[in-house]
Parts: C-alpha cells; sequence; structure tokens
C-alpha cells in the first residue's frame, strides 16, 4: 500500500476550493436538479442507501472519487483481501473476510490457503451450536444447558451482543443468552443472580485470553460454578474457550477441545465472524449464523468488484470524509429506527474510534488533518426525544446515518408506520429546516400576537442544511445484517486508507492499562499513596480513605 498524504493530492485541493467557495450550497437547493435521487442513491440487494440529502454537488461528488484514484484504493482493497500484513505496527494480515468467504475460494496467508482452517472451525462451532440448540449438550447433572453466559469485553463482547440483540426474533425460546464485560463486579453478581449453574454455560471469550477484565470475570464464573458442582471435572461441561491463545486457555482449566480457535489475522473488532461468534450461532442457531456470515460475503463482493462509483461503503466513505475534512464535522450519528439494533451504534463506536481514531500518518508523522470522527447514536424515535434538539438547532454539524428496516417483526397496529414517518420526516426536516418567514405565518396563522412572534420566532427557526443518509432495509435478518456491518466496516478501512493511518492496530488502550496495573497493588492497605501526581495521589488516598 502507498504511503500518499492525502492533503498532498490533486484532488484534496480542489475539495478544499470546492468547500470555499460552495460553503452557501444547501442540499435543498441541489433538489431542483431533477432526478438527484435517482443519481444520489443505489440499492443492492434488499438495502438502499440514498444519500442525496448531503451538501454534495456533481463535481464535489467527482473529487471525491478522483482521490480514492490518487491514494491508490484499488491496491488498498487487494492488499488486504490477499492477506498482505497491512497492520504493518504488529505485523500481521488483516483477513477477518476470510472467515465469511462463502465461496470458499482460496485466500493465502504466508504461502498457504486459510481456508481449510476456516472450515474446520466452522464445523466444529456448527457441531457444538446443534447441540445446544436441540439440548443435547447437557450439564454435570444431565440437565440441557438453557442459560448462556459470554464472558469477553471488547470485540469479544460488543459484536456478540449487537447480533444476538438485532436478531432476537430468529433467538432459540428455549435459551437464553447474557453478556458480562465490565469487571465491575456487579456485572457478574446481577448475571449469576439469574442462571442456575446446572444449566449455564460459559463462553470466555479473548483473543489474547489475558485481559484483565475478562480473566478476572471468568475466575469468578468458575469459582461459582465449582461452589455447586464441587468437582473440577464438570467445568468442561459448563466452560468453552473463545481464542487465539491455547497455552492460556488450558492454563485457565479449559480443555483445549473445548477451545473454538481463531487466529491473529482477525482483530478483535472484527471478530464476530470468528469462534467469536459461537454464542451468536449458538442462539439463533448455526443455519442462521452462516446467513450472516452470506450477507457480509455479498457485501465483500461488492466492495471488491462495484465501480467506486457504485460502490456503497466507498460513497459511505467519500461522503464521511466530505462531511468531517471540509464541512468541520468531528462526529457521526447511527440513528437505527430498529429497537433490534439499539446496540449497533455501540457496536461500531470501537469498530470506527479504535480503527481510525489515529494521529499518527501510515509514514510515521503526525497528521495535519482530522481523522475518525466520534461515533455515537441511539434508536429513533427515542434519540428525538433526547438530542435531536442539538441536531436540528445546535451549533455543531453532526451527519447522520438513518436506518430502517421497511417490515417489522412485530406488525403491531400501527406502529411500523409511525415509526418510518419520524423516519422519513426527520432526514427532510434536517436538510429543509423552518425560515424565519416560515415560522412568523405559522405563528400568526395560530393568531400569536406580535409581541410574542418577536419573543420567540427567531428560536422556532431551523437552519436545516444538516446531512444525512438514508438506509432502508427490506427486511432486519441474518443476511441483512451482515450485509450491514460488512458495509459500515469498509467503509472505515476506505477511510483509513484515504487518511493513510494503520486502522487495525489499537496502541491507545494500552497506557491506561499498564498504569492500572501499577496502581492497583496500591489501593490494597492502608498507607497514603505519593508516587504519583497531586490529583491521583488524592484520589487514590481519599478512594482509601471512604473505605475505612
Ligand atoms: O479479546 P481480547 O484479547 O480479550 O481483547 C478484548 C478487547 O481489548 C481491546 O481493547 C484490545 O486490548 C480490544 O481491541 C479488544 O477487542
Amino acid at each position: 500500500m502507498k504511503n500518499i498524504n492525502p492533503t498532498q493530492t490533486n484532488s484534496w485541493a480542489s475539495l478544499s476550493k470546492q468547500a470555499k467557495e460552495k460553503s452557501s450550497l444547501t442540499i435543498k437547493s441541489l433538489f431542483s436538479e431533477n432526478k438527484r435521487f435517482e443519481k444520489y442513491s443505489i440499492q443492492l440487494e434488499d438495502i438502499l442507501l440514498d444519500y442525496s440529502k448531503n451538501r454534495i454537488d456533481d463535481s464535489i461528488k467527482a473529487s471525491l472519487f478522483d482521490l480514492v484514484e490518487e491514494v491508490n484504493l484499488k491496491s488498498a482493497i487487494d492488499a488486504m483481501f490477499s492477506g498482505e500484513k497491512i497492520n504493518l505496527t504488529e505485523n500481521r494480515a488483516v483477513l477477518h473476510t476470510a472467515l465469511r468467504n462463502r465461496s470458499n475460494s482460496p485466500v493465502y496467508f504466508e504461502g498457504n490457503d486459510v481456508m481449510p482452517d476456516v472450515n474446520s472451525v466452522l464445523k466444529q462451532m456448527k457441531s457444538f451450536a446443534d447441540q445446544v440448540q436441540e439440548g443435547k449438550w447437557l450439564g454435570y447433572t444431565g440437565k440441557p444447558i438453557t442459560s448462556l453466559v459470554n464472558i469477553g469485553i471488547g470485540g469479544s463482547d460488543l459484536g456478540p451482543v449487537m447480533v444476538t440483540e438485532a436478531l432476537k426474533p430468529f433467538q432459540n425460546p428455549n435459551l437464553e443468552i447474557f453478556f458480562v464485560s465490565n469487571v465491575d463486579g456487579t456485572h457478574m453478581a446481577e448475571t449469576l443472580k439469574k442462571v442456575d449453574p446446572e444449566t449455564t454455560l460459559f463462553f470466555i471469550a479473548s483473543k489474547t485470553f489475558t485481559t484483565q477484565e475478562t480473566m478476572t470475570n471468568a475466575h469468578t464464573a468458575r469459582d461459582w460454578f465449582l461452589k455447586a458442582a464441587k468437582d473440577d471435572s464438570a467445568v468442561a461441561k459448563h466452560f468453552v474457550a473463545l481464542s487465539t491463545n491455547a497455552k492460556s486457555v488450558e492454563e485457565f482449566g479449559i480443555d483445549t477441545k473445548n477451545m473454538f480457535a481463531f487466529w491473529d489475522w482477525v482483530g478483535g473488532r472484527y471478530s464476530l465472524w470468528s469462534a467469536i461468534g459461537l454464542p451468536i450461532a449458538c442462539v439463533i442457531g448455526f443455519d442462521n449464523f452462516e446467513k450472516l456470515l452470506a450477507g457480509a460475503h455479498s457485501m465483500d463482493q461488492h466492495f471488491r468488484n462495484a465501480r467506486f462509483e457504485e460502490n456503497i461503503p466507498v460513497i459511505l466513505a467519500l461522503i464521511g470524509l466530505w462531511n468531517t475534512n471540509f464541512l468541520g464535522a468531528t462526529s457521526e450519528a447511527i440513528l437505527p429506527y430498529d429497537q433490534y439494533l439499539h446496540r449497533f451504534a455501540a457496536y461500531f463506536q470501537q469498530g470506527n474510534m479504535e480503527s481510525n481514531g489515529k494521529y499518527v500518518s501510515r509514514s510515521g508523522e503526525k497528521v495535519d488533518y482530522p481523522t475518525g470522527p466520534i461515533i455515537w447514536g441511539e434508536p429513533g424515535t427515542n434519540g428525538q426525544h433526547a438530542f435531536y434538539q442539538l441536531i436540528h438547532q445546535g451549533t455543531h454539524l453532526i451527519p447522520c446515518d438513518f436506518i430502517a428496516p421497511a417490515n417489522s417483526h412485530n406488525p403491531i397496529g400501527d406502529h411500523h408506520v409511525k415509526l418510518l414517518s419520524n423516519f422519513f420526516a426527520q432526514t427532510e426536516a434536517l436538510m429543509n429546516g423552518k425560515s424565519h418567514d416560515e415560522v412568523i405565518a405559522e405563528m400568526e396563522k395560530a393568531g400569536k400576537s406580535k409581541e410574542e412572534i418577536e419573543k420567540i420566532a427567531l428560536h422556532r427557526v431551523f437552519e436545516g442544511n444538516r446531512p444525512t443518509n438514508s438506509i432502508l432495509v427490506k427486511e432486519l435478518n441474518p443476511y441483512t445484517l451482515g450485509q450491514l456491518v460488512a458495509m459500515y466496516e469498509h467503509k472505515i478501512f476506505v477511510q483509513g486508507v484515504i487518511w493513510n493511518i494503520l486502522s487495525f492496530d489499537q496502541w491507545g488502550v494500552e497506557l491506561g492499562k499498564v498504569l492500572a496495573n501499577a496502581i492497583l497493588p496500591e489501593l490494597h492497605g492502608d498507607e497514603n499513596v505519593s508516587s504519583h501526581d497531586g490529583s491521583t495521589n488524592g484520589l487514590i488516598n481519599a478512594f482509601k480513605a471512604m473505605r475505612k
């Protein structure tokens, strides 16, 4: 992959120039051109992306596509899919796409086709998931497993949480799944209240099998379990490991035949497609897990083969880049109008911010342009009653992705059309706003006095011109969810390439862990500490005083 500073490209210069010259460009005015919706929307199978409500005209769009040519995106895509070690600082390949390579065509890493190993783990996962689904995986007292508890954090938690919540309609009604991630004892304590050791299966999910939170929770779960089972041999029936680290799995006391492996070329935040997805497969069934993989594979094929001008992840990446680097947005909101997707934004907080929250470029220099945005969001319509005030009338530009299924799994009464009426209305309102004249006319029509109009009309004006993408999916199911997740994964990849940063390591999470390990022993005992700055010393000593 080439090492190109994007700001040195001709297209970046053109985009900068256009951003200045077209600063008064309004989205609304762009719709005077007919067929804008047709030109600025794209459909892939059952997913429609409408990106017409953005401050982008044909010449800006052309320059954005010139940019991906200048940064040689095609060779970057090929490098990733062909197993090159593009994760330079960890000297690893990035091949989560191989996990869902339903074509089974060879994928080479260091000269070896990884597909036989991928398929072998999938076969092991299927066998296990089928037993759990059919009530054939029995606990130490001979009862079928009914409660699944995933113990993991970050990419070993967020993906399985998001997917099992999103696909709740596909869950086996005889099974219940719980997730423990925080080292806060409350998370484990509250979960253990809900499960029975005789019928509970624990998934210890950790790529490294060293993460403090996960190992602490795993030991606590095992102690809790053995208090009831009283026999170490029972652990094998109630604990499985999802990891790349067989040695540490064995040291924990899990038989490696109960270990589901994955590989260093799978990043934690890209691992739900791997053995980390075993709890997903157990609760929705392996057939549905395969549909999830198939959806992601379909998006992979689209991403690899579609012309950039008709490439959904590339389009989303370029719109995000325009908003971030030329319109000054610092965050992006993901607003799913589907309650089942209530953890979707949280998932891509890690996916996006742990990938592109970087300030050093591939060449080791500090970048002088914004990189990864802050990702946040909540389901609609709840967000409308919480933070849409700021999105509509705040001082920040907040590009939003609205996502909704055309069909609900719960078609009760007129709920769904009400939900979707809000979905459509919000992007319309964010684009068109409401002018001062419109407000005055509205208030006059309502019989408001001149004084009242003068007093509050300005507060009721909506500037509009706030950019949004709308993503309409026929139905949220394993296949379309797989497509949506892969779509955002590739958007993030494309932006990392353009920003010339390394999207697949995460050195930024290390310092806090190291300092916490140094502080931990200081929290025991009564003596005051003085080894830190005044604030940290003061806080630690106050903590210790409060505990007496
Ligand atoms: O799966 P594991 O090795 O326990 O890591 C958990 C999470 O911790 C990190 O913050 C890396 O330390 C995330 O990247 C990762 O998903």
